[in-house]
Formats: structure tokens, sequence, C-alpha cells
């Protein structure tokens, strides 16, 4: 089994601006095994920069865990810090400015970080050139970034940020800048480096064709992970179809979307699930033999037996006297009850399908275990 490269254990990100306090990331959990390549996406504003800093080093937690490469990121001091950006993470931005130094050649921007590292010479002139070779710029280290094309010059860019080779790539709306025949071309290259080097990648991207091209995509709501897409190993028949991706339009054939659920039972419904909702606020929890069942408060009918035998998962309560309901809030957050948790086999995901009236929650069995397309 693949180590994993990052681990964020209920990450929180608070920025302080004069007396404003801004919640970036509220008890984020992540996981990224060696050798994956996975999207994050959100809505502006949802946190994915923030982790993408964090995770790079450039900003730290204000609570919870991350792990990247066995290093503790709330505990880098101020000498280890640089030392783990130059080593530990490579960057890809979307403004090449950010990427490449304009006034050096591409040959110096890929020496720079292992001069930094304290590589000797006669290494590091062979190994930028068999880096330029392996981005495709093999005759072009004597250019400077201008004189270079977009693609051309994120793929330099690349070389830089696989200067050390580092376990992590960070790639941050890394084709925002391009069109989109170079933006498959980028992608397509930076797929073909994750599977030849095995380097683990997470690309933040507002582009859904990214995240066709991923293993993994994990959707980010409000500083937390709120659903998960995995790209199928098999296509499904179509006849065995429960609907498509509600996050990002894939279709469920190929992907396979689950929700993530913190421990205390909290999970986020996707947009198209909490409209159910949107009028009462209000949901019935129905934990059926194999599955749980959650209906817009007063459509679901109890059979007489479980009216009679049944009992409020929360407070024991008859259910023949008492009616519980759990409460989905204007972002559509629904806690549910312990009881629901067991019927899950809680491993903090489960699958989401949308029925007339009622949405249905299914345990996943399909772990990252299982996932795996390399
Ligand atoms: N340095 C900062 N100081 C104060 N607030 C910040 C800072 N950086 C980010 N934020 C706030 O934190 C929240 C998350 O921002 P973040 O940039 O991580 O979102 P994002 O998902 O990357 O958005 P986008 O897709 O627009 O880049 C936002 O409310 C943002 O305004």
């Amino acid at each position: 089994m693949q180590e994993h490269v990052v681990i964020c254990d209920n990450l929180i990100k608070i920025y302080k601006a004069r007396d404003l306090e801004v919640v970036a990331l509220q008890g984020l959990d992540l996981e990224v095994r060696q050798g994956e390549m996975i999207a994050l996406v959100g809505a502006s504003g949802s946190g994915k920069s923030t982790l993408l800093n964090i995770l790079g080093g450039l900003d730290t937690p204000t609570a919870g865990r991350a792990i990247v490469a066995a290093h503790d990121l709330s505990r880098l001091n101020e000498e280890q810090r640089p030392h783990y950006r130059n080593l530990i993470v490579g960057h890809l931005w979307q403004q090449s400015g950010r990427n490449l130094l304009p006034d050096l050649t591409i040959a110096d921007n890929i020496q720079l970080p292992q001069l930094l590292k304290g590589v000797r010479a006669s290494r590091y002139k062979q190994h930028t050139q068999s880096l330029l070779e392996l981005v495709g710029l093999g005759t072009m280290g004597k250019k400077k970034p201008l004189q270079l094309s977009g693609g051309e010059q994120q793929r330099a860019a690349l070389a830089v940020a696989l200067a050390n080779e580092p376990p992590l790539l960070l790639a941050d709306e890394p084709t925002g800048e391009l069109d989109s025949a170079t933006t498959l071309e980028i992608l397509a290259f930076m797929r073909q480096l994750n599977h030849a080097l095995g380097i683990t990648i997470i690309i933040v991207t507002h582009d859904a064709t990214v995240a066709s091209l991923v293993d993994r995509t994990l959707a980010i709501r409000d500083g937390r992970t709120s659903t998960e897409t995995i790209r199928r190993q098999q296509p499904l028949p179509l006849d065995n179809l429960h609907g498509g991706s509600t996050t990002i339009g894939l279709s469920s054939q190929t992907h396979q979307e689950s929700l993530f659920v913190d421990r205390t039972g909290m999970l986020q419904l996707p947009s198209e699930a909490a409209t159910f909702f949107t009028e009462s606020g209000r949901a019935d929890v129905h934990v059926a033999t194999d599955h749980v069942e959650i209906w817009p408060t007063g459509l679901f009918v109890p059979s007489p037996e479980s009216a009679i035998h049944g009992k409020s998962a929360v407070i024991g309560l008859s259910l023949a006297s008492h009616a519980e309901t759990a409460l989905v809030d204007r972002a559509g957050r629904l806690q549910l009850p312990k009881e629901a948790l067991e019927q899950l086999s809680f491993n903090g995901r489960v699958r989401l399908s949308l029925v007339e009236q009622h949405i249905e929650l299914w345990p996943v069995q399909t772990t990252l275990d299982t996932q795996r397309t390399y």
C-alpha cells in the first residue's frame, strides 16, 4: 500500500486583519497517497489557495495537523522552512512571472534551486540539460522566458519545479492563462510526468476538463472537503447508472462521487440535494436495512411497525409519540445521527443518490486502495 504524502487532519486557518477574522479553512481533512494526481475544485473563496499555501510552506496552519512527506508543517521553524520549500515541494503557478525569473535564461532558472540546495556545478549542468529534454525544451536553455510561448513557459516552469526532485508538486491554476489546446497539452504532460516519475501532484483548478483527467477530484466548500469523485477503473455498463456526479458534472459511468462525512456525522449536501430541504430546513432520517434515507420532513411515511417500535435515534423516545428531524442549514449541512453513521459502516465517505422526493446515502465500498489506475 502506498504511503500518504499529504495528511491534513482537522486543518484550520484563520486570517486576522485588524478586528476582522476570516475562517478560510474550517476543519479540513485530506489524505493523498504517493503517486496520486488529484484536483481540488471549489467556488472562489472556498479555501483552495489557502490550503495550497499551507502545503507549500508559504503559510502556517492556525490549528490542526498538516503533514507533507513526514514534515509536520506546524512545527517547521524559520530555518527549516526554506529548506522545505526548496526540496520537498515544487510549485507551478498560473502566472509565468511567478514561476520564472525573467532576466535569467531558462537553464539558469532551472539551475537556481539546485544551487540553493548546494549541488556541485558538474552535476547541476548535466541535470539541467536532462530536465530541459524531459520537458521537451532541449534546445531552448539559452532563451529567456519571454522568448517562449505560454505553453513552453509552463513546461520550463515544470522543469524548475522538478529540479530538486520533490515528492510533491503543487499547481495553482497552472493552465489559467493558456488556450484550451495548450491546456490539454500541459495537463497530459503533467499526467505523463506523474506516471514516469511517480511524483504526487495536486492541481487547484476551476476547469472541469482538469477534473476529468485526474484520479480523484475533491470539492472544497466553506473550507472543508465536501465531495470526492473517483475515476472508475472500468466504466460501468449504461444500464447500471445512478445519475451523474452532482459536483463536477462527470458521468457516473466513468466516475464515482461520494460525500465526506466528518467524525461527528456532519456532511455537506451538494446544492442539488440541498434544494430538497430549503423550504423546511428539516429532514427525516430513516435508517433502512442497507442504507440511510433522508426525506424532507413530513414526506416520509414510516411503516406501522417502525412507528410503534421505532425509537428516536437521538433522544430514545418512541416514534409513535415523537417525530425526530435533522436540521439542514442554509449551506446544506446536515448532521447524521449515530445510528445512521453505524448503518453506513462509516469510513468518512458516503455515496449519494438523488431519488424522487428524497435522497439516499449508501456505504462506500471503494476506497482509495481499490481505485488506483496505475
Ligand atoms: N491573506 C489573507 N488575509 C485575509 N483573508 C484572506 C487571506 N487570504 C485568503 N483570505 C480569505 O480566505 C478565504 C479563502 O480564500 P482562498 O484564496 O483560499 O480561496 P480560493 O478557493 O483559493 O479562491 P479563488 O478560487 O478565488 O482563488 C476567502 O474568504 C479569502 O477572502
